[in-house]
C-alpha cells in the first residue's frame, strides 16, 4: 500500500508539495477550504507531471492517489507525513497545529513557513517534538532544497525520519543548526531583494537592468557553485585569503545600503579562511575552475536551446555572426566536408563515465544539419513546407569520448537523387575516429505527407559535391548491417 501525505493549504505551495509527494509515489490528501484549490492543484500537477521526469533516467514510481479531505480531521488520518503550507500568519498557523494535533499529535508536522522560527510556531504546540519547519522552494516539484529547521523542543529522532522522508521524495533536506528568523535561504533573498529596491527607488536600475544583472553574471555562478566556492575560486590560486585581502576593505565603503556589517579584521579572515578550506581545500583551484566550466557549459546550453536569459544571448550571436559571415561559401571539395566543432557536455555522459549512446546519434545530427543548411534545405525550407527525414542508421562506436573531449563531425555523401540523400559522418577526437554514422534521408512534403522531389535549386548546391565525393575513396564500413560472423 502507498504511503500518505497530508497537505494543509493548497496554495502555490502547497500545490508544489502536493505534486511532489504523487509523482514520488505517495497518496497525498490535501485539506484547503478554498473551493478553487482542486483546480489550482490540478494545474500545478500538470505542470509537474511534464517537467519532474524528465530529471529522472530511471522510471519514476506509479504515482500516487489524489484526494480532497472536506475536513482536517479526514485529511490528517493514517497520514504518516503532514506538510502545513497555510498563509504566512502567525495565529492562523497555530489555530490549524491545535486541530492537526487534536487528530493526528504524533505525526511528523512540517510547517513551509518563509520566515518564523520553530520555538514560534511551537508557542501553543501540545506536542512540539514533532512540528518543525521544512522551507522549500518554489517550484517544490523542481528545486530540491529543503531547508529543515528544528528547535530546541524537537526530538532529534524524528527530525532525521523526516529528512529520510524528504530525501524519498527526491529533496535535500538541508539542517539548519540555529533557529533563526527567515532561516538561511531566505535572508540571502531578503538582502538581496531590500538592496534591488533601493536601486530600483533610488533611479539607479530598473526592474529589468537588475535581472540582467543577475541573471547574465553571477545568478549562473550562483546556481552551479554557490557564494564561497564561487570567491575562493575568485581568488586565483592564493585562494580565499588572497580574495578577502583584496575585497575585504568595500565592507567598510558605500558597496550596499546594508551598512550593519561585521568587523573586518584577522579573526574573521580566518574564520573564513579556514571553513573554506574545509569546504574545498581537497581541490585545486585549477580542478574547481574546470567543474565550474563545466557546469555553467550545461547551464548555458540548456538555456540556449530554451532560447532564454543568457541562452538567448548565445543564439543571437550565433545568427548574428551567421549573417555576417560571407555566403555559403562551400567548403573544398576534395574530402569530406569538416561542418560541425562540439564539446562533450556533462549531460552526456553516462555511467560508464564516457559519451552515452544516444549522443553519437545527436552528434551525427549536428553534422547533417549543418549540412542541410548548406545546401539550402535548412530551416527556413522546412518553415516552407519542405524537409529531410532520416530514414536508416547505421552507427560505429569506435572509441570512447569522455567529459569536455573536443570533437569534429564531418560528412561525406555517397549518393544523391531527388528524393534520397545517402550520408556518411565521421566524428572524431584529434583525428582520431570515435564513431562513423550512415545515413539515408527522405526527401519530403511535410504538409501532405509522403516523399517527393527535392526543390531544384538544393538540387543545384547538392549535384556538384555528389560529382566531388564519388571520386573520394570510400568508405570501407558503408552498406554494413549488424549481425555475428558465423563459427564454423
Ligand atoms: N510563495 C512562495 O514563494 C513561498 C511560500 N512559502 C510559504 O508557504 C506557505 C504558503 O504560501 P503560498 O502557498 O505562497 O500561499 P497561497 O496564498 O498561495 O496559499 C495558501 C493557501 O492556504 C489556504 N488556507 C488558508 N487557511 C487555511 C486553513 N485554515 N486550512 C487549510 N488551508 C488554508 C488558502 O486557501 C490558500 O490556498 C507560507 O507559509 C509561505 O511563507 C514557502 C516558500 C516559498
Ligand atoms: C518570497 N519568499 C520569502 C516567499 C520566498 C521563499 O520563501 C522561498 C522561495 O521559493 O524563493
Amino acid at each position: 500500500m502507498a504511503r500518505k501525505a497530508t497537505i494543509i493549504g493548497g496554495g502555490v505551495i502547497g500545490g508544489g508539495w502536493a505534486a511532489r509527494f504523487l509523482l514520488s509515489g505517495w497518496d497525498v490528501s490535501v485539506y484547503d477550504p478554498d473551493p478553487e484549490a482542486p483546480r489550482k492543484i490540478g494545474e500545478v500537477l500538470a505542470n509537474a507531471r511534464a517537467a519532474l521526469p524528465a530529471l529522472a533516467d530511471v522510471p519514476m514510481p506509479p504515482e500516487g492517489r489524489l484526494t480532497f479531505a472536506n475536513n482536517l480531521k479526514d485529511a490528517v488520518e493514517d497520514s504518516e507525513y503532514i506538510q502545513e503550507s497555510v498563509s504566512e500568519r502567525i495565529e492562523l498557523k497555530h489555530r490549524v497545529y491545535a486541530e492537526i494535533q487534536a487528530h493526528a499529535p504524533d505525526a511528523l508536522l512540517g510547517s513551509s513557513t518563509s520566515g518564523y522560527k520553530p520555538s514560534q510556531l511551537q508557542e501553543k504546540s501540545t506536542n512540539p517534538e514533532v512540528l518543525f519547519v521544512a522551507h522549500p522552494f518554489n517550484p517544490v516539484y523542481l528545486l530540491p532544497l529543503v531547508e529543515v529547521v528544528p528547535s530546541p523542543k524537537n526530538d532529534l529522532q524524528r527530525i532525521e525520519e523526516a529528512k529520510e522522508i524528504l530525501r524519498e521524495i527526491g529533496m535535500y533536506p538541508l539542517h539548519v543548526r540555529k533557529e533563526i528568523d527567515a532561516h538561511i535561504a531566505d535572508r540571502f533573498l531578503e538582502a538581496v531583494w531590500r538592496e534591488a529596491l533601493w536601486l530600483v527607488k533610488d533611479g539607479v536600475a530598473t526592474t529589468e537592468e537588475i535581472d540582467e544583472a543577475i541573471r547574465m553574471g553571477f545568478g549562473l555562478r550562483w546556481g552551479q557553485m554557490g557564494l564561497f566556492d564561487t570567491y575562493r575560486v575568485a581568488g586565483g590560486e592564493a585562494g580565499m585569503k588572497h580574495f578577502m585581502a583584496q575585497f575585504g576593505p568595500c565592507l567598510s565603503w558605500p558597496w550596499t545600503k546594508l551598512m550593519d556589517v561585521p568587523e573586518f579584521n584577522d579573526e574573521l579572515v580566518d574564520l573564513i579562511a579556514g571553513q573554506s578550506d574545509a569546504q574545498s581545500g581537497h581541490m585545486t583551484i585549477r580542478e574547481m575552475e574546470r567543474i565550474r566550466d563545466q557546469n555553467l557549459i550545461g547551464f548555458l546550453r540548456v538555456l540556449k536551446e530554451r532560447n532564454w536569459g543568457a541562452g538567448k544571448v548565445l543564439l543571437d550571436h550565433d545568427a548574428r555572426r551567421a549573417a555576417e559571415a560571407p555566403a555559403a561559401k562551400l567548403p573544398a571539395l576534395d574530402a569530406p566536408l569538416l561542418l560541425s566543432h562540439m564539446q562533450v557536455l556533462p549531460g552526456w555522459i553516462d555511467y560508464n563515465g564516457h559519451m552515452t549512446e544516444s549522443r553519437y546519434l545527436f552528434a551525427s545530427s549536428e553534422v547533417t544539419n549543418a549540412f542541410l543548411g548548406l545546401i539550402g534545405a535548412g530551416l527556413d525550407y522546412v518553415a516552407a513546407g519542405r524537409s529531410y527525414y532520416t530514414a536508416e542508421s547505421h552507427i560505429m562506436h569506435l572509441g570512447e569520448a569522455r567529459l569536455g573531449d573536443a570533437l569534429t563531425g564531418s560528412v561525406q555523401v555517397l549518393g544523391a537523387d531527388e528524393k534520397r540523400l545517402h550520408l556518411f559522418m565521421r566524428i572524431e577526437r584529434d583525428g582520431a575516429p570515435v564513431a562513423t554514422i550512415e545515413q539515408m534521408l527522405l526527401h519530403v512534403d511535410t504538409v501532405n505527407g509522403g516523399t517527393c522531389p527535392v526543390a531544384p535549386e538544393v538540387l543545384a548546391k547538392l549535384q556538384p559535391i555528389v560529382t566531388a565525393h564519388a571520386a573520394l575513396p570510400q568508405p570501407k564500413d558503408t552498406g554494413r548491417y549488424v549481425g555475428q560472423r558465423k563459427s564454423r
